[in-house]
């Protein structure tokens, strides 16, 4: 395994994601006890932020990630017990933050800093806009498009973070934001619904079987009502969705005579519907037409994107366009991660072999370098990139 240099922060309430610093090879050299040292003359470190998921319920998993793969490649001295004889901070943000720091503390020797959660999302969201290339995409019919963000002309947008629940951000510049709007219908409804209704015991399964649903079997449509044909007058065409599992009153059938797809698909229509109209709704109230949606209920996922997209481009008539990010589930702990602060003075951090740690701790946003890259980004979610020494 290559070396890594460390540099993680956790997140979440069902997931706890990580960012960390992996420096490139030829910046380092490995002292003889194993330790990562910076070159001597060596003012930009070069590297990759990295990104890694668990789930909460598997936080063990994460505790194991971060010993084996963070905190013994990058020369943080452990004791036998495992724990690191040198106490290290690291940025936290989200629930996580609070509920896990005794645990990270106790057999990691990792202490916490904690950060805002709203702030760090929104931290997250503009870093990416504004140093990852190819990071924001619309998709429609099945196409996905990247967009060009000018960055003179970015605020203000309207962020939508659907997580557990939804928060809706109101964007203006960096670190200027207000929460104008939520709902408490977002990604832990559809797996919580979901885990209910089809028994499926995953994200991932529960994702799979609508894929191969089919939602008209239980929504009620426009064309269910009015006999087939479109209610034109009002604008609505007889595929419309008129109720969501609105069938399922009339239907005559129990929950087992449904094909668990097909629920599935209706559910993941309702929330993502739902979450597109009420994020236009708000887009209109402050006259916002940027739309980027992010929170790990996305996941990349065609049919999610296309039903938010439809809904956005429904209600807006056209007007507005929904966004996504590529790095969408990290934006919370991107954001934390890019809020580190000068903590030169930190004493605790004396010998050679910290100062790759220093370095990471000292670097703030506005110290990354995006180093272009050939290649398809999408496939490794890993971001190039250098870090300033100061
Ligand atoms: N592997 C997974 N396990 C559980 N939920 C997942 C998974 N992948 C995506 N999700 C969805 O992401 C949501 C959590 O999103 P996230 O952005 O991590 O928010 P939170 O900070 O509340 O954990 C879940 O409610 C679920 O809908
Ligand atoms: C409380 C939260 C900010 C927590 O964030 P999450 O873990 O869901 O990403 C979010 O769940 C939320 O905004 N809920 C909606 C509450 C409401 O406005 O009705």
């Amino acid at each position: 395994m290559e070396k890594q240099n460390k540099s993680a922060m956790a997140d979440g309430r069902t997931l706890v994601k990580l960012v960390y610093f992996s420096a490139n090879g030829d910046n380092c050299e490995e002292s003889r006890d194993g330790s990562i040292v910076v070159r001597s003359g060596c003012s930009v470190l070069q590297g990759r932020l990295c990104f890694a998921k668990f789930e909460t319920r598997k936080i063990d998993d994460c505790l194991e990630f971060i010993r084996f793969n963070i905190l013994q490649h990058s020369g943080v001295h452990q004791h036998p017990n495992g724990t690191a004889r040198d106490k290290l901070s690291i940025k936290a943000t989200g629930g996580g933050a609070f509920k896990f720091a005794d645990l990270f503390n106790e057999k990691l020797g990792i202490l916490f800093d904690k950060e805002d959660e709203m702030h760090c999302l929104v931290g997250g969201v503009n870093f990416l806009l504004k140093t990852v290339p190819r990071e924001a995409f619309t998709y429609l019919d099945g196409q996905k498009e990247f967009v060009q963000i000018d960055h003179n002309d970015l605020y203000p947008y309207l962020l939508v973070n659907i997580g557990s629940g939804v928060s809706m951000i109101k964007v203006d510049g960096d670190g200027k934001y207000e929460r104008i709007s939520g709902t408490s219908l977002g990604g832990g409804t559809f797996l919580g619904l979901g885990k209910l209704l089809t028994k499926c015991k995953s994200f991932d399964e529960l994702l799979e079987l609508s894929h191969h649903g089919n939602n008209r079997v239980i929504d009620m449509l426009v064309g269910d009502i009015y006999g087939g044909t479109d209610y034109s007058k009002i604008g609505l065409s007889s595929t419309a969705i008129a109720s969501s599992f609105g069938k399922a009153i009339s239907d005559g059938k129990e929950l087992e005579d449904y094909q668990p797809e097909d629920v599935a698909r209706s559910l993941l229509r309702m929330i993502s519907n739902n979450i597109g109209q009420i994020a236009y709704l708000n887009a209109l109230r402050f006259g916002l037409k940027r739309i980027f949606f992010g929170g790990f209920f996305i996941r990349g996922h065609e049919y999610t994107m296309d039903t938010i997209s439809v809904a956005v481009h429904f209600w807006s008539r056209g007007e507005a366009k929904a966004m996504f990010l590529r790095h969408e589930g990290f934006l919370g702990a991107l954001g934390a991660f890019a809020s580190y602060k000068d903590q030169s003075h930190n004493n605790d951090l004396e010998s050679q072999h910290h100062t790759v740690q220093r370095a990471i701790l000292n670097c703030s946003g506005d110290n990354f370098r995006h180093i272009p890259v050939a290649g398809n980004l999408n496939e490794g979610e890993t971001i190039e990139c250098s870090i300033n020494l100061v």
